[in-house]
């Protein structure tokens, strides 16, 4: 059960050897962090499993994919932008995306606000703790603590932006202001996210607008997320979110300008550090699905740093809850399918509510090659 009571105060024996502090106990880990001043970290967020996990490499940067969103739109260089479109598709599930057209003053004001709901006392986000994956708003720490065995070094607001548009009034002063600052980048980024979609159905081979239709992305849920990550005394320890694909089409993505982001390409994690002003965006299951394969979605994780309290705002856009997703029927002329269809729905209610590992979601409705 998630508890909506306050962290638990501080272990005595933390120093010695941390106390094992399940995240159901702690409502905040920023709190947690603020209150505990320890050097050693709880046992229980101990998510490193990988010795090698430093050898993220930096070598790939040059190769990092990056999409000018104006050539897409531009009646010159279209067929050369998709085929560079659907090669970062192919090839790495993710790539920054320039000249988007959301001004950089409406990014940097939302960004600038973003922690205002996270510096709340807890008194006031209490009534925001909720387990239903479908909650209009809700702020809760590490992914879903009650599947866990370990636990992330994450506080998390998520709203549901579209159809309706939901966003905390809180703190008063502020809210009015930054409700509307969020509203206007979430359309913004739903209309940029629409016609990445139909870039991404023209690299297919399918008609512009055939991803919008089959998955009703016109009233398509949107997710909007602000994680917080504070400063963690022992970075090399732990993570802000382990190995996962987002379960959406597509994710796009802003930071405070504190790196952390790594995406896995060629077995390898590799840094993303962001170009001035462009959005990272990164393809979630539901696409893999409907390419049947061909654009995979991209595991990806925050790791951590001890000086620097890291913020990134990500909004997940997605298919219309009651459409059930399976690969496009036209891909199926030469192919069999590799996904079951389901609802988009029951997707992601399971995946919300499930331990975040690679792709354990997805991975259950993968249909085997003898099938
Ligand atoms: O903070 C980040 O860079 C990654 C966040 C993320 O993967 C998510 O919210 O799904
Ligand atoms: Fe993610």
């Amino acid at each position: 059960m998630a508890s909506s009571a306050t962290i638990s105060s501080p272990q005595p024996e933390a120093e010695a050897g941390p106390a094992k502090v399940h995240a159901s106990q702690v409502s905040s880990i920023k709190v947690f962090a603020e209150s505990n001043g320890a050097s050693l970290i709880p046992s229980t967020y101990h998510s490193i499993t990988d010795l090698h996990h430093d050898d993220a490499t930096h070598d790939l940067a040059p190769s990092i994919p990056v999409i000018d969103f104006s050539l897409l739109t531009s009646h010159h260089h279209h067929v050369k932008a998709l085929h560079q479109l659907g090669m970062a598709c192919a090839n790495w599930g993710f790539f920054m995306l320039t000249n988007h057209g959301i001004p950089e003053n409406l990014m940097e004001e939302l960004m600038n606000k973003s922690h205002e709901f996270h510096d709340l006392p807890m008194e006031e986000k209490k009534e925001f703790a909720d387990n239903d994956p479908l909650s209009p708003i809700r702020h809760g720490t590490s992914f879903c603590p009650q599947a866990e065995n370990v636990h992330y070094w994450r506080d998390y607001l998520k709203t549901l932006t579209f159809p309706q548009f939901n966003f905390p009034h809180k703190p008063p002063g502020y809210s009015r202001y930054c409700r509307e600052v969020a509203y206007d980048y979430s359309h913004k980024i739903r209309a940029v996210a629409r016609k990445l979609l139909e870039g991404i159905s023209e690299s297919l081979g399918l008609e512009s607008n055939s991803i919008i239709e089959s998955t009703g992305f016109d009233s398509g849920l949107q997710l909007f997320v602000v994680n917080l990550y504070p400063p963690c005394p022992q970075p090399h320890l732990a993570l802000g979110m382990p190995s996962h694909s987002d379960l959406g089409l597509l994710t796009l993505l802003m930071q405070n300008g504190i790196g952390g982001l790594q995406v896995k390409h060629d077995g390898k994690w590799v840094n993303i550090n962001p170009l001035p002003n462009c959005l990272i965006v990164l393809l979630g299951d539901q696409l893999e699905v409907l390419s049947n394969g061909k654009y995979p979605s991209v595991l990806h994780r925050a790791i951590l740093n001890n000086a620097d309290t890291r913020i990134s705002v990500v909004l997940s856009n997605g298919p219309a809850l009651d459409k059930e997703i399976g690969p496009v029927v036209e891909l199926l002329d030469k192919e069999k399918p590799l996904f079951k269809s389901m609802k988009y729905r029951d997707y992601f209610q399971v995946k919300q509510k499930t331990r975040l590992s690679d792709k354990c979601s997805l991975d259950e409705i993968r249909l085997h090659a003898q099938q």
